[in-house]
């Protein structure tokens, strides 16, 4: 196995530029590859998490041309793909996997949608049972209510869709960017909760800037009035990633900072900006304009046992992601710490909130789980020092885990799996760590 080993740091310090946004390059890149003319998409995140994206829409037609190392022209083929016929590998980019599933459902072709193994136990029923209510052909290949998955030509009807929205948002989300490749009106009905909801907001702004506008009725009904298209805007600039914003400003907060994050700010559609409320509950200090957030806390740093942030209790819901390293800089708070409302961890890259336990009880962390919370008290000493961090093929494992070395040194096992969404992020994260 591959492994890196963190060194201890003393401070942190710097200004990061950040890679685009996985959830916005992705959304992009299917509303480009469906709109009328040529978009130029500028700031694309290069991660495998797009390269995946971009590897599936080329397979079904789509011209898609470089034009600089993260500036692409993406010609649109105005509401279908010439390829009518195709086998998918989506490796495990759920915002790959789910919008091109209900997009396809609905276009009709034979296709067959597959990932890497972890994708073909992440939960997929919720969407289909939606797609079968409009007469969508989906046979699982595999396990029922998992990837991998058939898609066959049928005749879509369009009649109002049930869909379920509390184990991913991302279903809804892909119904939502399909439903207006029918041409007709189409409402959407969510049952029971809806999770995760800033990624659905997320999708409505995209979809407006492809000039398809959607009625949210209070998240329980959405309307798409027919007869709209996905209109190109022309040029469309990707902005920085604030779930890979965190692990900076989290540094900023625990080794001092400051720490500026350049690429998302107050003018940010992702959600994950309001992670930077939840460190200045912990007694950071955050800084923000419209395109750069900052954190610091002066005279923090030094050692885990310099606990100057305060623990915190919070609902998690509406920032899935950037919640996990809230569970590593609890390391360094005063208190235990609880993250709640976050059973989606458990159906991601991995089982999360499991994942998480285990390898903070390496550290010599007290924590207590349940399903849909994790709950964290640092050692009453230090950290406990070379522990060897296992990151089960998850990017945000990794990354968050990365945040330790700012109180002892720590081996990063697999450190290749940020390629997910972030491959240069260790080069990075050096790069504000002071040794
Ligand atoms: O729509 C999106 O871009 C995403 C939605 C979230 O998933 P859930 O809706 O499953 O929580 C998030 O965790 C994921 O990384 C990206
Ligand atoms: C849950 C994640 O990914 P996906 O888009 O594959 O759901 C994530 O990036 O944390």
């Amino acid at each position: 196995m591959n492994w890196l080993d963190l060194p201890v740091a003393t401070a942190s310090q710097g200004i990061v530029q950040l890679p685009g946004s996985k959830s916005i390059s992705n959304r992009i890149l299917l509303l480009a590859a469906l709109a009328n003319d040529v978009t130029r998409v500028r700031n694309l995140l290069i991660s495998d998490d797009t390269a995946r994206m971009l590897n599936a829409l080329g397979i079904l037609g789509v011209i898609i041309d470089t034009i600089d190392q993260s500036d692409y022209d993406v010609k649109g083929c105005n509401g279908s793909f010439p390829i009518k016929q195709a086998d998918l590998f989506l490796g495990n980019a759920g915002t790959a996997f789910r919008p091109l599933v209900a997009v396809l459902s609905i276009l009709g072709g034979h296709y067959r949608l597959s990932g890497i193994p972890r994708m073909h136990e992440r939960p997929i029923a919720d969407l289909v049972n939606a797609l079968r209510q409009l007469n969508a052909e989906i046979t699982y290949l595999g396990n029922e209510g998992f990837p991998p998955l058939e898609i066959k030509p049928a005749k879509i009807q369009n009649t109002p869709v049930t869909i379920k929205g509390d184990v991913s948002s991302q279903f809804l989300s892909g119904l939502l960017m399909a439903l207006p490749l029918t041409g007709q009106t189409s409402t959407i009905n969510v049952v029971g909760t809806l999770i995760s909801k800033p990624y659905v907001e997320l999708t409505l702004a995209l979809m407006a800037r492809f000039g398809v506008h959607a009625i949210n009725e209070n998240w329980q009904s959405f309307i798409l009035p027919g007869a709209q298209t996905y209109q190109s805007p022309g040029e469309i600039f990707v902005e920085g990633d604030a779930s890979s914003a965190s692990y900076f400003l989290a540094a900023g907060a625990i080794g001092g900072g400051p720490v500026r994050v350049v690429g998302v700010g107050t003018e940010s559609l992702q959600g994950d900006v309001h992670f930077a409320d939840a460190l200045e509950q912990m007694g950071a200090s955050i800084k923000m304009g419209k395109n750069w957030i900052e954190s610091s806390f002066p005279g923090n740093g030094k050692t885990a046992l310099n606990r100057r942030l305060k623990a915190i209790e919070l609902d998690c819901n509406h920032i899935p992601d950037a919640a996990m390293t809230l569970a590593t800089t609890a390391l360094f708070a005063q208190g235990t710490t609880t993250l709640k409302n976050i059973a989606s961890w458990r159906v991601k890259e991995t089982d999360r909130i499991s994942a998480m336990a285990k390898e903070l009880r390496k550290l010599g962390a007290h924590v207590e789980e349940g399903e849909d919370f994790i709950r964290i008290t640092p050692p009453a000493t230090t950290l406990t020092p070379h522990a060897s961090i296992d990151t089960y093929d998850d990017h945000r494992m990794a990354m968050c885990f990365s945040l330790v070395s700012l109180g002892v040194p720590v081996r990063i096992n697999d450190p290749d799996c940020v390629a997910k969404t972030f491959p240069d992020y260790f080069e990075k994260f050096a790069t504000i760590v002071c040794t």
